[in-house]
């Protein structure tokens, strides 16, 4: 049997704004927009994998609250799922400190004005109704 590996990315909602984050590794994804995570290592539960994810690479303090429903490809072997996960009060404003250079709050106007990886747009579509009504 194949393992596949998991790889959460988190739908961080503030005041109605979803937060997108620019990879600046591997070149292949450089400049790409993606919601931030990682993998999930063995043993680990999806959503504590992403709250470690979001400490190391954002510095920030999160919560995950649930699962957005479905699961994306990735490169072979490597299968994208998605929380939608809130800022704890109290937690350090988020800051590209690894794997990004870029970060934007973005409403739900302007979603589309950043260049997603091709395999987040679905995944970013089927997070919207966590942006609240009208998104
Ligand atoms: N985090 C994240 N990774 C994504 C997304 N879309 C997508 O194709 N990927 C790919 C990029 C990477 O090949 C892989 C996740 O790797 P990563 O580099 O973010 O994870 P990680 O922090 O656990 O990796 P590592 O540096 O410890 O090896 O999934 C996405 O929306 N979020």
């Amino acid at each position: 049997m194949t393992e596949r590996i998991v790889v959460v990315a988190g739908a961080l909602v503030r005041d109605g704004r979803l937060l997108a984050a620019r990879r600046s590794a591997p070149p292949d994804l450089a400049g790409r927009w993606e919601l931030p995570g990682g993998k999930v290592e063995p043993g680990e539960t999806p959503e504590r994998a992403l709250v470690r994810e979001l400490r190391e690479e954002l510095g920030a303090d999160t919560q995950a609250l649930e699962r957005v429903p479905g699961e994306w490809p990735l490169k072979p072997g490597y299968v994208l799922v998605v929380w939608a996960a809130r800022l704890l009060s109290g937690s350090a404003e988020p800051a590209p400190l690894e794997d990004h250079d870029e970060l934007r709050w973005l409403t739900p106007e302007e979603i589309w004005d950043v260049d997603w990886l091709d395999q987040d747009v679905p995944a970013v579509k089927s997070a919207l109704p966590w942006l609240g009504p009208g998104a």
